[in-house]
């Protein structure tokens, strides 16, 4: 069997190598011509897979990405070849909820509020809305939930209107790309609906960059008007609008899912799913290939549980570190170098906390290993 694997699939090799000879490529350079023979085809998000990619084929069995999102992936056409296709559902959701909660800790450092007299309107209430709904519960903090397809298909959690969202303090977007349809999240924060927020107000996209047309976002804050903005992901990736960059507070490479586990799991969801299909059983775990973390661990405690958890939250990931870079090398090197030499980010469960410490049931629902 030959699998074709991105270069950029950690663990590939560790878990794919028993079922046959392996070919990595660069996820935006692989041509019809060098996969022609290909039986397995394991991508990343930056890899259009459809009929121009496939035509020379014939011997596709299987093609997985190891992300969340599939909208590279034309479905129809891969079942009218009978190739089996399988995305990794919530792989790298608790990275995103990370993300997230993160960005929220800076803000908090630079707008000096309180983050339990605000609300977050969380827009799109899937794997990473619910992951970062969770930890919004765990640390106390108001939410409204708003996902009208969910809702319709009878979810019971409660959920507000998209109108509602925009009334809420800070914004967080968590939606697929979706072209059409009733609910459709193409450039659904257009001018006008940019225009509807004031400039209290925190809006973050780390889903995908077509949610928010850009061109408006940046007429906007030209206008010295519109939200503070923390963006992930940006229209037309890799060639981001660069003029808006000096307009957020936050800017990352869509990185907000490049948490080590997040992108392994990924890798792992592929793995279960390609041995299912060949009938092999399942031998390998990723416990087994994750390195022990090496975090730094401050030693700032604080009867103040938004000063500790915040302390905490930058131990494992601050997410400055990844503004800067992008900030300081996007014009050196490019976006897809920034994704692929991202440095190692683990997830708070991969630090070790005594349950000595301040505000040990915060940190353990946060998702910190909080050991008795
Ligand atoms: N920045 C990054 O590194 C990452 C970005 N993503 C992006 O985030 C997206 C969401 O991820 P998940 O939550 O795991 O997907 P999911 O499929 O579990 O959840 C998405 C939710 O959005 C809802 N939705 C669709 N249209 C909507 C609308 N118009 N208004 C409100 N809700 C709507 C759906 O009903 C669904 O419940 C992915 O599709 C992917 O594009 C995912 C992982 C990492
Ligand atoms: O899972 C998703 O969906 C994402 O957005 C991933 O973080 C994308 O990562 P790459 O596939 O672009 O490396």
């Amino acid at each position: 069997m030959k699998i074709f694997y991105d270069e950029n699939i950690p663990y590939a090799k560790e878990f794919f190598s028993d079922f046959g000879e392996l070919v990595p490529f660069a996820g935006r350079e692989l041509s019809a011509e060098q996969i022609k023979e290909a039986d397995v085809l394991l991508v990343r998000s930056i890899t259009k897979v459809n009929e121009q990619l496939l035509h020379l084929n014939t011997s596709l069995k299987f093609v997985g990405t190891a992300t969340i999102g599939f909208d590279h992936v034309d479905q129809n056409y891969l079942k009218q070849r009978g190739v089996v296709f399988t995305n990794a559902p919530g792989c790298n959701a608790i990275s995103v909820a990370e993300y997230v909660l993160s960005a929220l800790m800076v803000m908090v450092e630079r707008l000096d509020f309180d983050l339990k007299t605000k609300t977050i309107g969380i827009v799109g209430a899937g794997n990473t809305g619910t992951r970062l709904s969770e930890k919004l519960d765990a640390f106390g903090i108001n939410y409204l939930l708003c996902d009208p397809l969910l809702e319709k298909a009878g979810d019971s959690r409660t959920f507000s209107s998209l109108k509602e969202i925009l009334g809420c303090d800070i914004i967080s977007l968590h939606v697929p790309i979706t072209q059409k349809g009733d609910h459709r999240t193409f450039h659904m924060f257009d001018d006008l609906l940019l225009s509807e927020l004031s400039n209290q107000q925190i809006l973050i996209n780390s889903c995908r960059g077509e949610v928010i047309n850009n061109q408006a976002l940046l007429q906007l804050k030209k206008s010295q008007k519109g939200p503070h903005i923390i963006l992930d992901v940006w229209e037309n990736e890799p060639n981001v609008l660069t003029e808006l960059i000096p307009y957020c507070e936050i800017t990352t490479a869509h990185i907000a899912g490049y948490s080590l586990e997040g992108k392994a799991r990924g890798t792992e969801m592929l793995y279960q799913a390609l041995s299912k299909l060949v009938n092999k059983p399942i031998e390998k775990q990723l416990e087994q290939f994750l390195p022990k973390a090496e975090i730094e661990y401050g030693n700032q405690h604080s009867q103040n549980e938004l000063f500790s958890v915040k302390q905490r939250v930058f131990d494992v990931y601050d997410v400055r570190r990844d503004d800067k870079i992008f900030r300081e090398q996007l014009n050196i090197k490019s976006f897809d170098y920034l994704r692929k030499n991202y440095p190692v980010r683990r997830e708070f469960s991969a630090l070790e906390l005594s349950v000595q410490q301040c505000w040990p049931d915060t940190l353990k629902n946060l998702g910190f290993n909080v050991k008795d």
